[in-house]
């Protein structure tokens, strides 16, 4: 199936995940002042967090979309400062637009971001967080219905982009763990391209479910090779924090960092690393900020869609290859792009390591 001459779905997800980049500039300007904040000059980063009463997650989803938006910058010093597009959002300035945002303070969206921007999170998480699992309290991943709308909401996107991803992540006749592996389509498509290699999916058993459902629609595509993915697929059903990860050559996580505070990224980091076996290799397909946590526009909308919806945001490659290095594995310098505004950036378990 050759879907890489079919448009990006990317245009259609910007405008999705612009609805929460909105919700955040009404909130920045109409319901936490941080243009007012900044009116008298720049602040570093952590005196402006300190006045507007801001966690470190909430304020690398905020500052970073601002700078997307061109209404803040960073000084050489790493301070920010109002762009001179942003003294449109002055009271110092006239005229201003702050009366016309202003229209739109008391949209529920808005109000609620504002909320959660200053809670670093919803108020009440008592039913749990969308795609995470963490403890003994409440999963929607644990939910028959709850999972299932989850698992099969991400379907389509998987669907798409596993092939793309399947073609760029490295060849092996060894094993790939798909952890938090959802539909499984990632591994579906990757054993396709890898027709001697075997693989794990870990994920909550609700979740294993509906993959289990789709592999068997997989197997029956009619499609060369599907026949034998089943018997090369094992479905492991756990808990990636807590449970020993099975020994394997490529060691796959796809949309998974993205849904979690940066500790426990670090935490995952060092599983991960110890499951690979000496010269494997941990590739992660997800959104990207700049390294220089200033944009791209398209994510960082999308990371204050995630802020929205679970523990995580998005991360730079610098913080990623952070927690790989950290990890004791050796980051590689590739950014694979796919499509939807994700790619592939990969960190090798040199063989000498004793991880
Ligand atoms: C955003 S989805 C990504 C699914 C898939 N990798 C994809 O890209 O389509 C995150 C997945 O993490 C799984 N997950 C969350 N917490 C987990 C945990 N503690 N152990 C294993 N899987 C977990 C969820 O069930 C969900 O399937």
């Amino acid at each position: 199936m050759q879907q890489t001459s079919q448009p990006d779905p990317a245009l259609i997800t910007r405008h999705l995940r612009a609805m929460f980049g909105s919700r955040l500039l009404i909130a920045a300007v109409q319901h936490l002042a941080v243009f007012e904040e900044l009116s008298n000059g720049p602040l570093s980063l952590t005196e402006l967090r300190n006045r507007i009463g801001l966690k470190e997650r909430p304020a690398n989803v905020l500052f970073p979309a601002l700078c997307a938006m061109e209404l803040l910058d960073y000084t050489e010093t790493g301070a920010l400062q109002v762009t001179e597009l942003g003294r449109f959002l002055t009271q110092a300035q006239t005229p201003n637009v702050i009366g016309y945002v202003g229209l739109e303070k008391n949209d529920p969206g808005a109000i609620e971001m504002a909320v959660r921007l200053r809670n670093d999170g919803p108020l009440d998480v008592s039913g749990g967080i969308s795609y995470v699992k963490e403890g003994e309290g409440p999963s929607p991943m644990d939910d028959a219905e709850l999972s299932r709308l989850f698992t099969l909401g991400l379907a389509g996107r998987a669907q798409k982009l596993a092939p793309i991803v399947a073609g760029k992540v490295s060849k092996s006749d060894g094993h790939l763990l798909d952890v938090a592996g959802g539909t499984g389509f990632y591994t579906y498509e990757w054993l396709l391209v890898n027709p001697a290699a075997t693989a794990t999916i870990l994920d909550r058993p609700a979740v294993l479910a509906v993959a289990a459902e789709l592999l068997e629609t997989f197997a029956k595509s009619g499609r060369p090779g599907t026949e034998t993915i089943k018997e090369r697929v094992n479905f492991q059903p756990g808990d990636m924090l807590t449970d020993d990860l099975p020994q394997t050559d490529i060691l796959l996580a796809a949309s998974l960092f993205h849904d979690w505070p940066t500790e426990t990224c670090q935490v995952l980091a060092n599983r991960f690393a110890a499951a690979i076996r000496p010269g494997g290799e941990l590739w992660v397909h997800d959104a990207f900020l700049n390294d220089a946590m200033d944009g791209p526009l398209a994510v960082t909308d999308y990371s204050a869609q995630l802020f929205w919806g679970t523990k995580g945001r998005c991360y730079s490659r610098k913080e990623y290859r952070t927690w790989f290095s950290e990890a004791g594995l050796k980051p590689t310098h590739d950014n694979i792009p796919t499509q939807m505004d994700y790619g592939l950036i990969w960190a090798r378990k040199e063989s000498t390591s004793y991880l």
